[in-house]
This record gives C-alpha cells, structure tokens and sequence, in this order.
C-alpha cells in the first residue's frame, strides 16, 4: 500500500469532490492548518521537526522552503496522520490529527514524494483508479480523467502502461492522481522535483488555478523561484526549525535593499575592490559587502543609486571591473541573509524519456 493509499483509508470518502467555491468563501471556517509546539522526533532520536507553530488559512498558497534534510517531508507526513506528532497540538481542517485523523484524512490531498503509479496500469487506469479511491462522481469522471491527462502532458500516452514512462512522466501522471478528487486542502511534497521547465510551468498554472477555485495548498519546495512564483507565504525551514515566514516579498525585504554584483576578472583585485566599496562611503552601515566567487556583492538600499559612483571608485583605485548587475534579492539572498550560506536547488532530474515527452 502506498502512502497516499494509507492517507486515504480504505473505504473513506472525500467531504466535497466538486469544490469550486472560491478563495473568499474558501476563507471561511477553521483555519487549513494550526500547528502548536509541534515536535516529531524519530526513534533513533533525530529531531527532524522543532517547535513549529504555524496557521494556514482556508485559500491560502503556503511554501514550506528549505533545503534536504530541512524536516519537510516529516511535517508533512505528520499533518496527513502518516506519522504521529512527539508533541504539540495539529489540527488539519479544523480537525486533531491525533484524535481524528480520518476526518483529516477526508479532507485532504497528498502527494507523496515516492511515486504512487501502478506500473502495471496505464496513464488513464491510474487517474480512473484514483477517481474511484477518491469517490470522484461517476458522471464528472471523464472529464476530470481527460482534463488531467491533459494537464500532465499525458493524452498521447494516455493508453500505454505506466511502466514505459520516463521519471518524469510518472511525476506528472502521480501529481494529476493527487489532484483527482479537488479536496480543500492540499499537500504537495516537492512536486516537481525532476520535471522539465515546460512540464513545470504547467503545473505551476494549474496549481494556482486550484488554489485560486479555493483549494489550500501545502506545497513543500527545494525551489527557491517556485516558491517565489507560488506562494501567498513561505516559511523557511531548516533543520527543523522555522527561521523565517513571510511572503516572498517581505521575506526579499529583510534583505535589506537591492544587490549589485560587480565581476572582477583578477583574483587578487577583489579583496581591495571590497575594502575600496566600504571605504567609499556610498553605502549605509546596514549594507552588506561580500567576496563571491567571480568578484564583490554590495547589498544596500542604495545600491542603484550610488552603483556607478562605485565604478568610479573602483577605477581610480586601478581595478578593472569586467561586469556589472543590480538586481532585487532572490530568495536565494533570503538564504544568506538568514543562514549565511546559500542554499542548492535541485538539479531537474535526467530524463530517460520515451515517447519524447519527459
Ligand atoms: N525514518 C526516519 N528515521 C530517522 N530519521 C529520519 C527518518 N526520516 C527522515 N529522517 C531524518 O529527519 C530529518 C528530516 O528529514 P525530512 O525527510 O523530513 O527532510 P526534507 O526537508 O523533507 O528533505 P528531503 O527534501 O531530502 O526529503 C533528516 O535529518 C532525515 O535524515
């Protein structure tokens, strides 16, 4: 059995296969998520969850970023009811994991990392398959079948078995079976770990069109620009604790400004070039000025405005500056800020593909 099989329960039902309620009326009720203190500590007695305490409201995009290992399969799996919490208070739907997780279990979606595509089936037999878990309306199945073919990319390939598939191909067929039923919440664990950029816009667009008919969503992400492009609100989470919430937006403002990149082609000139950029005087104290691997980083309120002043700073101290860039901070400068350390996406994955779609 898979995991997905084990969050669904074996006769249990979805509360409302048709929800297209919008994310206004979709506000409305118990919270999506409310975490309290939640701790999950693994029996060899690694901490892999610390102390979250967290609100998803109804309608709400949540991102949870962090890098592997970071505790956000575990967070996930406990708000599922795939892992008992060690302690704190997790309500799901407005309903406790602990004393009721088969109404938790009813009220949401999962995907799991691990693929749940039966190999032995084809594309359309394992969205069929999940219809009928789901308890997806007999007259709605069709189309619902046939609109997530259509969305994973899969309509060509709709009939053949699933064990010809490429790593990318099952990723999307295995996202389209977690989606079948429309439940009001959502978990989607990395999901789109492995895809191409084309696959993955597409299921960025119809992620945000689920979301925006009213469905949560608990989206985890080693992807900094995913998160960026998806979420109402990202909490940053790294090694089990989270160390920063916010929308992209807020979270890019503690940055603290813009950032200039400044590329110098000699090694030995970006050490002066970073004493010469704090002895200017162009920047405030707050700013941050850092050695990167091809030259110096300034991140100030001021840095487009006092850039070019910069330069000239430079060229009189005899450095030649080879390239030049200001650009707004990136989650990744979110990172370093909170970290000190930047964070690896994850490579797309290889893909093997046949049929030429992967
Ligand atoms: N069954 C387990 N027993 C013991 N430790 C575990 C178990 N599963 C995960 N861990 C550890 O718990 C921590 C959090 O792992 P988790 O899988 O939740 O992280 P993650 O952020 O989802 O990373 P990834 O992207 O790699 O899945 C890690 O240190 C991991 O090694």
């Amino acid at each position: 059995m898979t995991e997905r099989d084990s969050a669904l329960g074996e006769q249990e039902r979805p509360l409302d296969a048709e929800r297209t309620i919008g994310r206004d009326e979709a506000a409305k009720g118990p919270p999506a998520i409310e975490t309290d203190g939640l701790e999950l500590t693994y029996s060899d007695g690694t901490q892999a969850v610390k102390n979250v305490s967290l609100t998803v409201p109804r309608g709400e995009f949540f991102g949870f970023l962090g890098p592997n290992g970071a505790g956000k399969t575990t967070a996930i799996k406990v708000l599922a009811t795939l892992l008992r919490p060690t302690s704190g208070e997790v309500r799901v739907n407005g309903f406790d994991v602990q004393t009721e997780p088969r109404k938790v279990r009813e009220s949401i979606g999962y995907m799991a990392q691990e693929t749940s595509v039966d190999l032995e089936m084809t594309a359309r037999e394992n969205i069929q398959f999940a219809c009928e878990a789901y308890g997806v309306p007999r007259n709605e199945r069709l189309r619902r079948i046939d609109e997530l073919l259509d969305l994973a990319d899969l309509a060509d390939v709709a009939d053949k078995r699933a064990e010809d598939f490429s790593g990318g191909m099952k990723k999307r067929l295995d996202t389209a079976t977690a989606l079948v039923h429309r439940p009001p919440l959502v978990f989607l664990d990395e999901p789109t770990t492995g895809l191409d950029p084309k696959a993955r816009l597409r299921l960025w667009d119809y992620f945000r069109r689920i979301n925006d008919e009213g469905t949560t969503i608990f989206l985890t992400t080693q992807y900094l620009e995913e998160a960026d492009q998806l979420c109402d609100r990202i909490g940053v989470i790294l090694d089990g604790e989270i160390v920063a919430m916010g929308s992209p937006e807020e979270l890019k403002r503690r940055v603290g400004g813009e950032i200039l990149d400044l590329e110098l082609d000699d090694d030995g000139s970006r050490e002066r070039a970073a004493e010469v950029a704090r002895e200017s005087g162009l920047f405030d104290s707050d700013a941050t000025i850092d050695r990167t691997d091809d030259g110096i980083s300034v991140t100030a309120q001021s840095a487009r405005a006092n850039g070019t002043d910069l330069l000239v700073a430079l060229r009189d101290a005899g450095l030649t500056v080879t390239g030049f860039n200001v650009r707004a901070p990136t989650l990744d400068d979110v990172f370093l800020a909170i970290t000190g350390e930047h964070v690896e996406e994850a490579e797309p994955m290889a893909d093997s593909v046949q049929g030429g779609d992967g």
